[in-house]
């Protein structure tokens, strides 16, 4: 069914409904002949003589009724997206011409295509590999500047040529190493094991490098999850409404107000944030607010960053050392996360308490969530705790869950086939952790796949994809 049979398809390349233009694009043995058969250039020449990567303007018809003016892209295989002879066809964007143009090409045979068909194809004949086509649906998906560049820089190859060549490599080891098993009898050594552990060194770094890289791609694919925690009625609900400009959440002087956590994203500086107010916290018999601020601490947990906030207008001495106490708490318990100490309502504040918090309190950062005040600054030192430089660098950064799943498999078999070696377990045993290695290896760039797995890719793009 996935074969790249000798099907012509055809599907809208542009979203459904009006606009000012739209594209229907055909790609398949056929293509330009059954455009070719229904279009008059005005030029007056043939579609089926003129190279491919031209553009053509002309009336398309159905039979003899003139359907709509149009301009047709030709690409001849295997120049084109798909590798196959595709043609485009820009029509006038009403959903009523697109849909005539549509059911006259299916009428003479072609066949709607399937969601990512396009690209599989592409894929098929060899114009990108697997990782590269899953990219192209990153691409699409992608919302903000981090996602984007992370999504192109593997569309364009990304990490998938050093994994491929590394590949090589191995197999090349893995063929000497069969060799040694032919001749078992005799005691030869057709592969050099310094070389081969050097290579499995190296195969093994750039594979850590990338397995480490997925908590930080996956991250920036969903937006970072930041936690707004606190007591109750400090203002954490005021200040995820001001973060999004939009009334999200319930805002009352009520204690306890946000029973469950509500969350939204933002995007600052090109990378999505995904804020998360929480319940407040506090001792409680109430079941349902305790249930609340149990999920509190279950968010606390998953976020990237927490941001703790406290009343500073209710801060007498006391206070003030409790505060203090509670963000000691917070360290402790969540080490190696950061965490912004926010002091809310500074509007009631007066300029030598705040010096005093101030002094209290390292670190802690003065905002009013109702007046906004701050919240510039906030965003700011948001930002600067995640690196920004990392999307700056052309480090490869690994955000599809399936390579990673591949890529710790491959890892943890080129960790076997090193203790092996260094145990001098039979060759015959390594090699089948060698030939695991390479499987794993072999699945994120797509020269080991299945048509299941090629099903489960492709059937989640778009269609006309
Ligand atoms: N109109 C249109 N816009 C589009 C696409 C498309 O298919 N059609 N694309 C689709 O997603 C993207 C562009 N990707 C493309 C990639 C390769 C070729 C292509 O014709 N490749 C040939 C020739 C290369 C060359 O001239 O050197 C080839 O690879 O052999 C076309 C589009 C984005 N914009
Ligand atoms: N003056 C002043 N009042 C604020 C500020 N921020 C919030 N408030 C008020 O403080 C009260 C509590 O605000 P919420 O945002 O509901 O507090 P919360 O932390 O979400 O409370 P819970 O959901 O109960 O945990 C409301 O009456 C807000 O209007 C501020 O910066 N200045
Ligand atoms: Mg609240």
């Amino acid at each position: 069914m996935l074969k790249a049979d000798q099907d012509t398809i055809i599907a809208l390349a542009t979203p459904a409904g009006s606009g000012a233009i739209a594209v229907i694009r055909l790609s398949g043995p056929q293509a330009i002949s059954l455009v070719s058969s229904c279009f008059r250039a005005a030029s007056g020449r043939s579609l089926e003589d003129c190279p491919g990567h031209t553009i053509h303007l002309g009336n398309l018809y159905e039979g003899k009724r003139l359907l709509d003016e149009v301009l047709v892209s030709v690409f001849r295989a295997p120049r084109s997206y798909t590798g196959e002879n595709v043609v485009e066809i820009s029509c006038h964007g009403s959903p009523y011409i697109q849909q005539e143009i549509l059911q006259s090409f299916l009428a003479l045979g072609c066949r709607m295509a399937r969601p990512g068909e396009f690209t599989l194809r592409a894929f098929l004949h060899g114009k990108m590999d697997l990782s590269q086509a899953e990219a192209v649906a990153d691409l699409i998906a992608s919302e903000n500047e981090a996602s984007h560049q992370i999504a192109l820089q593997q569309m364009r190859g990304g990490y998938s040529s050093e994994i491929r060549d590394l590949r090589d490599q191995l197999i090349h080891f893995a063929s000497m190493i069969a060799l040694e098993l032919d001749f078992s009898g005799e005691d030869v050594e057709f592969a050099d094991r310094e070389a081969f552990r050097e290579l499995l060194e190296k195969i093994a770094r750039l594979l850590k490098k990338l397995i480490d890289s997925f908590a930080m791609g996956n991250v920036i694919k969903k937006g970072i999850p930041i936690a707004i925690a606190g007591q109750p009625n400090v203002g954490k609900s005021t200040l995820l409404n001001a973060l999004l400009q939009e009334e999200r959440a319930i805002v009352s002087d009520i204690a306890g107000t946000t029973r469950d956590a509500i969350e939204d994203e933002i995007t600052l500086q090109g990378i999505g944030f995904r804020f998360i107010d929480t319940a407040g916290l506090r001792e409680t018999a109430d079941t349902i607010e305790s249930i609340g601020i149990q999920r509190t601490y279950e968010k606390m947990e998953q976020a990237r960053v927490l941001v703790y906030m406290v009343d500073s207008s209710a801060l007498d001495g006391q206070g003030l050392e409790k505060a203090r106490l509670e963000s000691e708490a917070l360290r402790a318990q969540y080490p190696g996360k950061p965490i912004l100490l926010l002091a809310n309502k500074k509007d009631l504040l007066s300029p030598t308490r705040q010096e005093e918090i101030g002094q209290a309190l390292e670190g802690i950062l003065f905002i009013s969530a109702k007046t906004g005040e701050g919240l510039e600054e906030l965003q700011q030192r948001l930002l600067g705790f995640i690196q920004t430089g990392l999307l700056r660098n052309n480090d490869p950064i690994v955000s599809n869950s399936r390579h990673y799943e591949a890529l710790t498999r491959a890892l943890e078999a080129i960790h076997r086939v090193q203790e092996g070696m260094a145990e001098e377990v039979p060759t015959d045993l390594v090699s089948i952790d060698i030939n695991q290695a390479l499987f794993h290896l072999g699945e994120i760039t797509g020269q080991i796949s299945t048509d299941d797995l090629l099903g489960n890719i492709f059937s989640n793009f778009c269609i006309g994809k």
